[in-house]
């Protein structure tokens, strides 16, 4: 079994001489990995002792990358009450599901509506143009 480690503890880890990240619930240890980032040193060191999932993921990155954190693994997080929320949760669904579907159905109403009004603007806009010809 792996060890599990509590945010706090993660939280200490955020030097560059000692960085610690966390991705869907693992913790990393990337201190021997910060020079070798192709994506630069700067970034690891921003989401040093934090919840990096969304950073790692907004980039997309590659199988290979994926491989390189195996290979950092420390061990598991374990959620404290009171510490951030998971990030990998709100991730792990759609879009759709996590911003709930009725903002997504009312925006999508609101642009059909209002795209509607506007094209009977033009369109009424335009006929009175056509009248004074
Ligand atoms: C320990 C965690 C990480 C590992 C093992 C890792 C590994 C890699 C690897 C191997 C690449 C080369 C491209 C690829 O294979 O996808 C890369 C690129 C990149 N990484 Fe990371 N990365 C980590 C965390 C992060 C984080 C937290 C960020 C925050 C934004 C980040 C930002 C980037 C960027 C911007 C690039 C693109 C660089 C370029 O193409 O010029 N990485 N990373």
């Amino acid at each position: 079994m792996s060890k599990e480690i509590t945010y706090s503890e993660v939280q200490k880890h955020s030097g560059k001489k000692d960085l610690w990240l966390v991705i869907h619930d693992k913790v990393y240890n990337t201190t021997s990995f910060v020079d070798e980032h192709p994506g630069g040193e700067e970034v690891l060191l921003d989401v040093g002792g934090q919840d990096a999932t969304e950073a790692f993921e907004d980039v997309g990155h590659s199988d290979e990358a994926r491989e390189i954190l195996a290979g950092l693994l420390v061990g598991e997080l374990k959620r404290a009450p009171g510490d951030p929320k998971s990030k990998s949760a709100a991730l792990a669904s759609t879009p759709s599901k996590t911003s709930g579907s009725t903002g997504i159905g009312f925006g999508l109403y609101a642009l059909i509506v209002l795209g509607g009004a506007a094209a009977f603007g033009a369109y009424k806009y335009l006929q009175s143009q056509e009248g004074q010809a």
